[in-house]
């Protein structure tokens, strides 16, 4: 069987020595499957993105990106992944095209293959004309696409996005929703979209829902609602969320 995309196990993590913001989470996303981490505030999600992309180590537990291991090669293992952070890291005075082959120098990419990389990244989400304008001139749903295309550049096999529409208006949503489903289904990207927004998951996605740091429930999203008892995700997620499950 193929490695999954990404596979978390025995993950826990507490900030100082307070209460655990993660404990004892496992979890895989399948090579190619669109999976959602769906939480309300507070869950970890945002903890999660920091240990899977090395911003924080990890004390115990073990995390592979297509089967290797975070810890003992970490330079290997980040670069199969693409991230797009919850707050925006684009440069606002570069332009497009400078934040995008900026980034592709810092992997190495030789510059004509990073500028057909943009090129065909930018075309797909409708922002090639844009190439040239500094990104402080882009509305918030169009910098978030230039972080897409910037995170795409090394082509990765795994996408990781923590939160990717927060602060977007519904169209500008449901455009980045949709693109990277597009990604998933057609470039066979394996996807880690973090979210507490139900309407972003799709019937035919995964969904591992999390809770005060612990993994409530995975799987396909029409088996979760089987295993709760619930007809919508919306039920279950109440359910799966509500105070006993604390
Ligand atoms: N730097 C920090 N110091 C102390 N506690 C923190 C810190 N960052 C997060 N926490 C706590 O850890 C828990 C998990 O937070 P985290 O930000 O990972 O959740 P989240 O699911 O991403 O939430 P949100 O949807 O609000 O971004 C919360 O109880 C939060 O208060």
């Amino acid at each position: 069987m193929a490695e999954p995309a990404l596979s978390v196990e025995g993950l826990s993590y507490a900030y100082g020595r307070g209460t655990f913001a993660l404990k004892d989470v496992s979890l895989a996303v399948g090579a190619g499957s669109f999976t959602a981490l769906l939480g309300p505030n507070g869950a970890g999600k945002t903890t999660l993105f920091a240990l899977i992309t090395r911003l924080f180590e990890s004390p115990g537990g073990t995390i592979r990106i297509g089967g290797i291991d975070l810890r003992r090669e970490p330079a290997r293992a980040l670069g199969r992944m693409g991230v797009v952070f919850q707050q925006p890291t684009l440069d606002l005075d570069l332009t497009v095209r400078q934040n995008l082959l900026y980034f592709a120098a810092l992997h190495g990419i030789p510059r004509r293959t990073a500028e057909a990389r943009a090129r065909e990244s930018l075309e797909r989400l409708g922002m090639a004309e844009r190439i040239g304008e500094t990104v402080r001139a882009l509305n918030g749903g169009h910098r978030r696409r230039v972080e897409l295309a910037r995170a795409l550049l090394h082509e990765p096999a795994l996408l990781v996005l923590d939160e990717p529409t927060v602060g977007l208006d519904v169209p500008a949503r449901r455009a980045i929703v949709e693109h990277v489903h597009g990604l998933c289904r057609e470039r066979g990207i394996a996807v880690l979209w973090a979210t507490h927004l139900i309407d972003e998951i799709g019937e035919g996605d995964r969904v591992v829902v999390i809770h005060r740091g612990r993994v409530r429930a995975a799987g396909p999203v029409t088996e979760v609602n089987r295993a709760t008892g619930a007809d919508t995700l919306t039920e279950s997620f109440t359910r799966l969320t509500a105070k006993e499950a604390a």
